[in-house]
């Protein structure tokens, strides 16, 4: 499979901070995989997903997007991102369909383009009858079906996710799963965080596990859970690895 993101060498540092919050990290992620990044509190997901998408700049290392060096073409790599951030985006007093408006507007989609797909959007997540509510009316699940549509109005070729099922039901879980796998299968690919570990084992095609901003692990999730003795899921090669210790830093 063709490489669409490489990692290499990477390391940031916060200014003031004791320790590194990524450091040397090396990764290759390719075309079409839902690649899982996963680790403790503070292992460095958010830092390394935040350095991904353009909006920190790393202490050092390289970065490619398809070939493309980030200190080039930042804004030709994120017209190509999808962001579907943990904390909602959305305006709560706008309605459903002024917010994913205002989201559509910001990639320079033309107005018929964007108000079709809107509309295509959340019929898909059965948000319909909705769509002329305020956002501030909605459930946690519902939010979260929006939220996602926000970060794919403009057919992002990659699409990060975290947490993207956090404080949802079950309904609105399988839902949102569906588009996901769905978009997959039409070729985005996706890079995942989340601390649902039983989730990323079925969701994700490649999986690498994080601690104290270095790479402990990656592989196919089967794989990994082959690679540890007596290891039945992903949660038991998780503590495996990265040990039962709370990380409590500040
Ligand atoms: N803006 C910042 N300034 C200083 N230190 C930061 C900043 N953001 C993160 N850090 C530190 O960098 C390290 C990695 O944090 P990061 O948020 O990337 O971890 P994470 O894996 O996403 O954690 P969580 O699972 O809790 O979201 C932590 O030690 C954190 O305290």
């Amino acid at each position: 499979m063709e490489e669409i993101i490489r990692i290499h060498q990477l390391s940031k540092h916060y200014a003031g901070s004791e320790r590194y919050a990524l450091k040397d990290l090396s990764l290759s992620i390719k075309k079409n995989e839902i690649f899982g990044l996963l680790g403790p509190n503070g292992a460095g997901k958010t830092t390394l997903i935040s350095t991904l998408c353009g909006m920190i700049k790393p202490t050092s290392g390289e970065l490619r997007f398809n070939g493309l060096s980030y200190r080039q073409n930042r804004r030709k790599i994120q017209q190509q991102i999808g962001i579907v951030p943990q904390e909602y985006a959305l305006y709560p007093t706008l309605t459903a369909v002024e917010n994913l408006y205002y989201f559509g507007s910001l990639y320079g989609l033309p107005s018929s383009e964007l108000k079709r797909r809107i509309s295509d959007g959340l019929h898909r997540v059965g948000l319909t009858d909705f769509a002329k509510k305020p956002i501030k009316t909605f459930s946690g699940g519902m939010q979260r079906r929006v939220n996602l549509l926000a970060g794919i109005l403009h057919r992002p070729s990659v699409l990060f996710l975290d947490e993207p099922t956090v404080g949802v039901d079950v309904h609105s879980k399988e839902v949102i799963m569906a588009l996901l796998h769905e978009l997959n299968a039409q070729g985005t690919t996706i890079i995942y965080s989340s601390h649902h570990l039983n989730e990323a084992q079925h969701f994700c095609t490649k999986i690498a596990i994080i601690d104290a901003g270095k790479i402990v692990v990656e592989g196919e999730p089967q794989q990994l859970i082959a690679s540890v003795n007596g290891a039945t899921t992903l949660e038991n090669v998780f503590i495996h690895l990265t040990g039962s210790q709370l990380r409590d830093y500040a």
